[in-house]
């Protein structure tokens, strides 16, 4: 049985910033989970992770908002209640779906600590965007109320930013793989992991978001996956995005993807990460796949029949 690591993204999660109920997720993740089920019904050993943006945001402002009453929950706290919430949500509607298919395999969320290096550059130089968008006024206005590095965000508006530095270790592989090897679809590395430091043996948590590329990819390595699926918005990986002579790419080489990666071809917040987790997984072992594809094509990516695929 082929072993598959899937990432979700953020239109696989949730709703516009106007239905940001726990209702409206619910409904959003209620429709990714049916994709999940098919590459389940089709065979595949399915291992689940999935960003956290948006929400990490949004609990982050719900804490603050809430200090005068009760105190405010640290970051890296906020990141573990992304964690349980959305996989509260995954448990509940993929359990459901495979139960309505008559398919007999448990699902579970793992509260997933993902260690970082302190000294990482990421930390000096915020790059990862969370919680809801603003108009530029109202940017300006909380960065200079609360300090925060606030950004334009790929012409959707401005977002508040926050340190991504690079995964490097999964605490809770092992467990992840005893859970995987026995039946159970396991979600792991929420949000790319809580991010810890590891200091004479010991961890505490980071203020930061670690990419959940790159964190599945590093999932997809541990596990030793054969195919990494990374589901996003667009059908297809594209050069010269949004130009005229913009053109969709099917299957390319680890090396070809680098050099278009080198020419400026995918966006640093947006694509990039993902090609670059897609580049590095497909060079980590003979026979390794990497897929960016649309979450509504996600069967057809496993096959061949949609998305990028970069393989050696
Ligand atoms: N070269 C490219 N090819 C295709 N999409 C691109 C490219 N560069 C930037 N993008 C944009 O990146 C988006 C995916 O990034 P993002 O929305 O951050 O991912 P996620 O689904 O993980 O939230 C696509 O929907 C597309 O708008
Ligand atoms: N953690 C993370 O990569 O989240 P998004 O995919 O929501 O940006």
């Amino acid at each position: 049985m082929e072993k598959v690591v899937v990432a979700l993204g953020g239109n696989a999660l949730q709703a516009p910033d106007s239905l940001a109920t726990a209702e409206a997720q619910l409904e959003v993740i209620k429709t990714t989970t049916v994709y999940l089920a098919d590459i389940i019904e089709e065979g595949y050993n399915l291992i689940v992770a999935h960003g956290n943006g948006p929400q990490v945001g949004r609990i982050v402002i719900q804490n603050e908002v809430a200090d005068s009453v009760t105190p405010a929950m640290p970051f890296d706290v906020c990141g573990a209640m992304s964690q349980g919430m959305i996989g509260y949500h995954m448990q509940q509607a993929l359990g459901d779906e495979l139960r309505s298919r008559g398919i007999n395999k448990p699902v579970a969320t793992i509260v997933t600590q993902v260690v970082v290096d302190k000294d990482d550059d990421a930390f000096k130089n915020p790059t990862k965007p969370i919680g809801p968008f603003y108009t530029k006024e109202e940017a300006d206005k909380i960065a200079e109320e609360k300090g925060y590095v606030m950004v334009e965000d790929s012409g959707r508006g401005y977002r508040r930013v926050v340190a991504s530095p690079t995964p490097q270790r999964i605490v809770e592989i092992e467990t992840v793989k005893t859970l995987v090897n026995n039946n159970n679809i396991v979600i792991t590395v929420g949000g790319g992991g809580i991010p810890v430091i590891e200091e004479d043996g010991k961890l505490s948590g980071a203020a930061a978001v670690i990419d959940k590329d790159l964190a599945s990819q590093r999932l997809a390595e541990d596990t030793d996956a054969d195919i990494l699926v990374i589901l996003t918005g667009v059908p297809r990986v594209a050069i010269n995005f949004g130009k005229p002579d913009q053109k969709e790419l099917d299957v390319v080489t680890p090396e070809k993807m680098r050099q278009y990666a080198a020419e400026g071809h995918f966006a640093p917040g947006s694509m990039l990460p993902k090609v670059i987790a897609a580049i590095e997984f497909a060079e980590s072992k003979p026979g390794r796949k990497a897929v960016i594809a649309s979450l509504d094509k996600a069967k057809e990516a496993l096959k061949g029949e949609s998305g990028t695929i970069i393989e050696a």
